[in-house]
């Protein structure tokens, strides 16, 4: 449905379960009562004669903030691609919101793809577009607006990104590293997602920029009761945003759970890459966000 055509208008005024903070539809309880808005089960994904994922279970619950980490070349990202459809996978089922969306029709397809946002590693943006058009292309594909509502919807997520309103006009080469990943973001949410997909959201900013962007993360989290699936290998961010951790290794998931879990578990990758050490050079910021959870 069109939003209102008002002058003025709110995050909210365009229809998402998101946006209005009712349950997800077509989401399944789990045995323990969580709202599972992805389930991947059983899934196996090959190239050629290489398998990178041998019948993979994974939950996303939502309003969740899952951090996904695995050593490097495991099939974390191959598993994101998976879920968005865009690789093949050779066995096993996921749903996501409900639907099957490799059995899906043409119709239904479009109502999930409106349900999600994704963070490409880099940003991706559109190089000859502005930061305002940027975050314009999925309303374009997807809804149909006047340029006017585009327009303020557009800066409406410029202000929740916590972008200046400048930053409309301005092209990818004109923004930092940081600036860039929030302009991604805001394209991410412009059409109020359920969930976003987030590919090292945190890679290339220095730490102070990467805290102030986990710091983002959980308030959208918050406000909007956004589901956050994030790729990461920033030992801060798992520590200081994730609710739950997954870990990819033999081709599967490994373990899942909170730090806590991790910290306690004999699992030789999981031990050498929270105990080891760069886990010990942890900076302060990741040690107190550990203590303050702690002591929730
Ligand atoms: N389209 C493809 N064709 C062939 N092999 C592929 C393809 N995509 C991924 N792979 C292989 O799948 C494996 C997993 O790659 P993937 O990019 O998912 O790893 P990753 O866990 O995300 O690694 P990193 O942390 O380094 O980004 C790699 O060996 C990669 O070469």
């Amino acid at each position: 449905m069109p939003p209102s055509t008002s002058d003025t208008i709110l995050p909210g005024d365009i229809d998402g379960p998101a946006a209005a903070g009712g349950p997800a539809a077509g989401a399944a309880l789990d045995d323990a009562g969580h709202d599972i808005i992805i389930k991947v089960r059983d899934v196996t994904v090959s190239f050629g004669t290489k398998t990178v994922l041998d019948k993979l279970d994974l939950d996303v619950r939502r309003g969740e903030i899952l951090g996904f980490v695995g050593g490097s070349g495991m099939g974390k990202s191959v598993l994101l691609r998976t879920v968005l459809g865009l690789n093949q996978k050779q066995g096993g089922t996921i749903e996501i919101f409900g639907t099957d969306y490799e059995k899906a029709n043409d119709e239904e397809r479009l109502a999930v793809e409106q349900r999600w946002g994704v963070l490409f590693q880099h940003g991706a943006l559109f190089s000859s577009l502005s930061v305002l058009e940027n975050i314009q292309v999925p309303m374009r594909e997807y809804l149909d607006l006047s340029p006017g509502l585009m327009n303020e919807l557009a800066r409406l997520k410029i202000d929740l990104v916590g972008l200046a309103p400048d930053a409309a006009d301005k092209f990818p080469s004109e923004l930092s590293g940081g600036m860039i990943k929030r302009a991604a973001l805001a394209r991410a949410l412009a059409l109020d997602p359920d969930i976003v997909f987030l590919d090292e959201p945190t890679s290339g900013l220095d730490p102070i920029g990467a805290a102030e962007f986990d710091e983002l993360i959980m308030t959208l989290r918050d406000t909007l009761g956004l589901t956050v699936y994030m790729v990461t290998h920033d030992l801060d961010s798992l520590y200081q945003a994730c609710d739950r951790i997954a870990v990819l290794g033999n081709k599967k998931v490994l373990i899942e759970g909170t730090v806590e879990t991790m910290l306690a578990s004999d699992e030789p990758w999981v031990k050498s890459y929270f105990h080891g050490k760069r886990a010990r050079t942890i900076t302060p910021r990741a040690a107190s966000a550990a203590a303050s959870k702690e002591a929730k």
